[in-house]
């Protein structure tokens, strides 16, 4: 059976209309959470930590910023949406304290409630609502009239209002513009860790740079290689966005078509689908949470390794020079 799709019509705003709805941080999500809610007409407080560069930015786009703390007390609905690895610290010492019963505590992914992190307290509602999307393009696509699809899931009905409050704030972000489905906190982490890693991060940024590199390493020019490997697979990826698999087919000659079909299997094999059944395998036990915040208690030693190592790829070097003439490419600075 298809899953229930949930639109503009079908959510009613009510539950969210005259509470205050408070946004820790204000990164990727939380600046996009904040501006959307703002402008569908809801009350928003943005909570930051003491000194926080972020508060010049939150009261330039004209939010309301109180310390963490004061944000939790006067606020009905808590959204935190500071980087996962650091959740725990600030729920245990700045938010728990003041999450008083009848209150709803709420996730843009559920990593620290399904692994046990952040156990939140029997009176409180606790939901998810994850945009299925960047930050970034989460306010751009609804500041340009259009939204992006999300998934919402309840954790804890303390008040019996939980769902009511997780669908109208989908709504609020703009997620029900585009669709918006019900999940559970273990599949909505489970599903977004493997597709970041396997499909959308992990495996498009390799997948680029192998054939990347395999071009320069060929004696072929970066610039090409850049143009063919990177540049040119957003306008596919837009075909394919927008009409499907056929649709780009339909858009690229019968010679591209004939070898994505011979060559794809090569490149994508039933060892790849194998390994990703393994990595699939490493998000359901925890091996890859752990590994994950081992490095992050260290300071994140293997990350930063990865970073220096990156920043200084032909790729990149390459890739910010062509980008750098072709300024209708990054149209706006990120706003945070
Ligand atoms: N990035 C994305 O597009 C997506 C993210 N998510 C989820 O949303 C959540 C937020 O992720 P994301 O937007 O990437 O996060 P960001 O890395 O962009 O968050 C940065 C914000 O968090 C604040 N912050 C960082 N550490 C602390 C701390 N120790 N105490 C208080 N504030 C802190 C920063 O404060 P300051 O300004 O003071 O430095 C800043 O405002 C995560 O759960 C993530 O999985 C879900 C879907 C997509
Ligand atoms: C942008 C998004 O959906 C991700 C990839 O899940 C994330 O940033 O964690
Ligand atoms: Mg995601
Ligand atoms: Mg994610």
């Amino acid at each position: 059976m298809a899953a229930k799709m949930y639109y503009d019509r079908d959510v009613d705003t009510a539950p969210i209309e005259n509470k205050l709805i408070a946004i820790i941080g204000y990164g990727s999500q939380a600046h996009a959470h904040a501006q959307n809610l703002r402008d569908s007409g809801f009350n928003v407080v943005v909570g930051l930590r003491d000194g926080s560069s972020s508060k010049a930015k939150a009261e330039q786009a004209g939010l309301r910023v109180a310390t963490i703390e004061d944000a939790t007390k006067e606020a009905d609905v808590v959204m935190l949406l500071i980087p996962d690895e650091n959740q725990p610290k600030t729920y245990t010492e700045s938010i728990a304290p003041y999450l008083s019963d009848g209150k709803a505590l709420a996730f843009g992914h559920g990593f620290n409630v399904h692994f046990g992190r952040i156990v939140p307290p029997a009176g409180v509602d606790v939901f998810l609502v994850a945009p299925k999307g960047p930050g970034h393009m989460l306010r751009r696509v609804y500041a340009d009239g259009a939204g992006m699809p999300g998934i919402f899931a309840v954790g804890q009905d303390a008040t019996g209002k939980a769902r009511d409050i997780a669908l109208a704030y989908a709504r609020g972000i703009g997620c029900t513009r585009a669709g918006v489905l019900e999940t559970t906190f273990k599949e909505e982490t489970e599903t977004d860790l493997f597709g970041e890693q396997s499909v959308l991060c992990g495996g498009v940024t390799h997948l680029i740079q192998a054939g990347f590199e395999t071009l320069v390493e060929a004696g072929y020019q970066p610039e090409i290689a850049y143009f063919e490997t990177l540049h040119e697979v957003k306008l596919i990826v837009d075909l394919i966005y927008e009409k499907g698999f056929e649709g780009m087919r339909h858009s690229i000659s019968n010679t591209a078509e004939f070898g994505d079909y011979v060559t794809g299997p090569r490149i994508i094999t039933d060892d790849t689908k194998a390994t990703m059944k393994t990595v699939l395998s490493d998000i359901q036990t925890g091996k890859f949470a752990e590994r994950f915040i081992e490095d992050a208690e260290n300071g994140f030693p293997y990350m930063n390794e990865q970073r220096t190592k990156m920043r200084d790829h032909k790729l990149e070097t390459v890739g910010k020079e062509l980008r750098d003439m072709m300024p209708f490419i990054s149209k706006k600075e990120l706003e945070v």
